[in-house]
């Protein structure tokens, strides 16, 4: 996708990071969230659909309850995300409804979107939001979820929802023009980048993980949120959401803000649920053999490939496949136990009944059940 080709795509996801939202820790920047809303009704009229992926929850919920510092302790975190909340929805809501627009409030979990059933239930519930030309409004759900479980930053639920709707465009809005070739708050001098492939490594070393003080993640996450995004064919901008009317002239193919063009195989809907999967339960060492069949042949894990075992998994969770050196090569879901699989590892699927007394299934990690990592 070139620029020029953002002007007929459909289906966009918009992400609005805290540190632009909340102007720094300003309390909710209205006047700015009021600009960006008339530019998606811009969007919205021109044939567009958009959901919108925001922030703000904690920011907003400090300023209510008047702290001056982010809290360090989680139960105080989700009290404000639970505050906040509140205003972030009730400012956008009301802006839209001048334009007779319905929003629509969605916070997921990362557990939510590794359960089979609930992913594909918000997947329809979207779809049939986008049908009805309401704009959703997804933040994460901070008053449920403990410190492992959380997304943590929005750049990633941003690309876990292109991929859940198959978007055409992911629009990160932060405080930066774009992706620098280094943090523009510590080198004066660092470039503005306008256009990677987004397979290009040397992207990910120019985007440090350090955010602005309310931020979460910094630009590392959008990288990576756009490498995870190109996985539906999703073509990433990351902009500066302070320019006026960025989100139509980006529409209207103008070069502002950096453009991670998605240059990756795209996967199949199901192998993007797999992949999407931010927590594994253990983890599989492959021998060469075992490696080479599941990267060029794409056929299922047996257990004779299969060297050792870390971890406590259970039947059905998701384990993390390496090669002996421990290189990522695929993650899949299990199909025995961890106390089951320790006992057939390295041995041929004919002897699994005699280890085991039953066979679920001859394979350990089953090809349908199976993505290659990048
Ligand atoms: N290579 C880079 N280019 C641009 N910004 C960068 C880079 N590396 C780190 N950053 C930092 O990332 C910040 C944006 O991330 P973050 O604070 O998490 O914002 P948001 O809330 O919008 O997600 C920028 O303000 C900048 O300081
Ligand atoms: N869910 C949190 C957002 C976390 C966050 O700040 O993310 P980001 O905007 O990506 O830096 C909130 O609404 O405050």
């Amino acid at each position: 996708m070139q620029r020029a080709d953002v002007k007929s795509t459909q289906r966009w996801v918009v992400k609005i990071g805290s540190a632009l939202l909340t102007d720094d820790g300003q309390g909710l920047n209205r006047e700015a969230l009021a600009h960006w809303v008339e530019q998606i009704v811009a969007l919205k009229k021109s044939g567009k659909e958009v959901v919108l992926v925001s922030s703000g929850s904690v920011a907003e919920g400090m300023k209510r309850l008047g702290w001056k510092s982010r809290p360090a302790a989680l139960h105080d975190l989700q009290a404000a995300a639970a505050v906040g909340q509140m205003g972030l929805i009730q400012a956008y809501e009301s802006k839209f409804a001048q334009y007779d627009i319905h929003t629509a409030q969605i916070l997921m979990t990362h557990d939510d979107l590794s359960n089979r059933k609930r992913y594909l239930n918000v997947r329809s519930t979207l779809k049939a939001l986008l049908e009805y030309g309401v704009v959703p409004i997804i933040n994460e759900n901070d008053t449920v979820v403990t410190d492992e479980i959380r997304f943590g930053d929005n750049d990633t639920l941003g690309a876990l929802t292109a991929n859940l709707i198959s978007a055409d465009v992911l629009v990160i809005l932060t405080d930066q023009q774009g992706l620098y070739n280094d943090n523009p708050r510590t080198n004066p001098n660092a470039e503005l980048i306008s256009e990677a492939q987004v397979s290009r490594k040397d992207i990910e070393a120019m985007a440090s993980p350090e955010g602005g003080a309310l931020g979460k993640g910094g630009m590392y996450t959008k990288v990576m949120a756009a490498k995870r995004a190109a996985r539906s064919g999703t073509a990433t901008f990351i902009a500066s959401g302070r320019e006026p009317n960025i989100l139509v002239k980006l529409a209207q193919g103008e070069s502002y803000g950096t453009l991670l063009i998605p240059d990756l195989e795209p996967l199949t809907a199901r192998e993007r649920w797999l992949a999407g999967h931010l927590q594994a339960k253990g983890k599989l060492v492959l021998d060469a053999g075992a490696v080479k069949v599941l990267k060029n042949s794409g056929k299922s894990l047996l257990p004779i490939g299969v060297k050792s075992q870390e971890g406590n998994f259970q039947r059905g969770e998701m384990v993390i496949c390496v090669d002996e050196a421990g290189v990522e090569v695929a993650r899949g879901l299990v199909n025995y136990p961890a106390n089951e699989s320790i006992k057939i590892l390295g041995k041929p699927s004919h002897q699994i009944i005699s280890q085991l007394g039953y066979m679920e299934d001859e394979s350990l990690v089953h090809r349908d059940n199976l993505v290659l990592s990048e």
